[in-house]
């Protein structure tokens, strides 16, 4: 839905290859991460190639109702004023995380460990989506929480005003339970100590090492295990947000399936915990290359260049490369539509409760559009039509998630005929440019009539 509550429906149609520079904005998780960490320092924090997408600009918001000082210095470039560990005070109003899972469940984390009330609620997605996940550790911190059936927003947050630091071992892969955690034990006294069978994005464990808290990352037959020490003075920090793989999927995958497409995607992080896609793609035979790959600001970059593959083949995606491109599997699976053969995609139950099914979302669409798939709880399969090989000519429901509403709109510019989805609006939550920077590399989109 746009801001005013009505549906944004858009066609996507063929209009020949895509070529061009696609500069994608900044990382949603770190950009996250460096709003509500920054609120978390003693003094000011800027941040450049902040991603301005409503999911982020969200926690913008939180992170002032909670007492920090946030502002926009414009084309990317803000400053938080932080107000310390333990220095948040009680909002005096609902925090609204709009559709944004990260948002809610960090900064639950963030405030569990503080005196004071928090009521949290967001869109008909986020209120949708299991909270319990990151509710039942922060309770071992000595919070609680009221909210609705399963857990689920709208709910009110009771922060521990005595808290104790915490040892959990996460039961699902997820990065944003392991953050709830570590953001809670920053205002635990101690040690707080997380523990993942399966590694998933290391942005939070990056950043809190940079603004100086004591952090240190252990690899044992348990698994992975991550231990923080309570109470720092977290120090302000200067940072470059780097581009968003997971935005950067979107103009590859489409150049890969676009006959004749040549696109250079500049400075994408290639963080091995986010990468998995690439490395998928290229394992179909795509043509995606790395081009001068180098670090910056302790993160690998590389400018990704991606030209038609007409020769693609379906693989097993391995289960353990799933949380490394959790996000990514609905653009991956418009690729293995187009690609020989089947692409077999287990272990991926998260799928299920991402912004909407994805498996379900993805699978509906793509049937509608003549591509047969298969699925179960937590595995599916797309059977490639080859390139060129798919109908579309449908409409889609994006289901208030963005992942989805690119993913249909990437498939309508290679299917033979157009593709709708019903309402693009949530793609402003992480890629607000997508139709335009999209359309300067040469695709087309139309608004249907209402
Ligand atoms: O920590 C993060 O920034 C994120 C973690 C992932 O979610 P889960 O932790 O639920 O897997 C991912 O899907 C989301 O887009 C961003
Ligand atoms: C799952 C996603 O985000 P979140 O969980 O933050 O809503 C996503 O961006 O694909």
């Amino acid at each position: 839905m746009s801001a005013h509550g009505t549906p944004e429906p858009l066609m996507s149609r063929k209009a020949g290859a895509l070529s061009g520079t696609a500069e994608v904005p900044g990382d949603k998780s770190i950009s996250h991460r460096a709003l509500i960490l920054g609120a978390m320092a003693v003094g000011e924090t800027r941040i450049t190639g902040l991603l301005e997408g409503q999911d982020v600009l969200d926690t913008g918001r939180a992170m002032q109702a909670l007492g920090a000082e946030v502002v926009n210095h414009g084309q990317g470039s803000w400053s938080v004023h932080g107000v310390g560990v333990g220095g948040f005070s009680e909002p005096d109003q609902v925090i609204d995380c709009g559709n944004s899972g990260t948002g809610v469940r960090l900064i639950m984390g963030a405030v569990a460990t503080h005196g004071f009330a928090t009521t949290f609620t967001g869109d008909a997605s986020l209120t949708s989506r299991p909270m319990a996940r990151v509710t039942d550790p922060l309770a071992l911190f000595g919070a609680q929480a009221v909210g609705r059936a399963g857990g689920r927003l709208p709910l009110t947050l009771v922060g521990a005003s005595d808290p104790v630091p915490v040892r959990y071992a996460t039961p699902v892969p997820s990065a944003q339970v392991k953050s709830a955690v570590l953001l809670a034990g920053l205002n635990a006294p101690g040690e707080t100590v997380v523990v993942e069978r399966e590694a998933t994005r290391d942005h939070s464990e990056r950043m809190l090492a940079g603004f100086g808290a004591t952090i240190s990352t252990e690899v044992t037959d348990e698994g992975r295990v991550i231990t923080l020490t309570g109470r720092p003075e977290l120090q302000p920090q200067e940072i470059a947000v780097p581009r968003d793989p997971s935005s950067a999927a979107f103009p590859v995958c489409a150049a890969l399936i676009t006959e004749g497409s040549d696109v250079l995607i500049p400075n994408i992080g290639l963080n091995p915990t986010r990468a998995g896609l690439f490395e998928t793609l290229r394992e179909m035979g795509a043509d995606l290359t790395y081009e001068d790959p180098r670090d910056e600001g302790g993160e690998p970059v590389a400018d990704l260049r991606a030209r038609f593959s007409p020769e693609m083949k379906g693989i097993r995606v391995p289960p353990e490369r799933a949380a490394s491109m959790i996000d990514e599997y609905p653009i991956l699976s418009v690729v293995a539509a187009f690609a020989e053969g089947v692409t077999d995609m287990p272990g991926v139950a998260e799928l299920r409760v991402k912004e909407s099914d994805r498996i379900d979302a993805m699978a509906q669409g793509l049937r509608a559009a003549g591509v047969t798939v298969e699925e179960g709880d937590d595995w599916w399969r797309v059977h490639g039509r080859g390139p060129g090989g798919v109908e579309g000519g449908v409409t889609v429901a994006a289901r208030l998630d963005h992942r989805i509403a690119m993913s249909f709109l990437c498939l309508g510019m290679a299917s033979k005929q157009p593709v709708t989805v019903d309402d693009a609006s949530p793609i402003a939550t992480s890629f607000p440019i997508f139709e335009p920077l999209m359309t300067t590399l040469g695709a087309s989109f139309s608004r249907p009539e209402g």
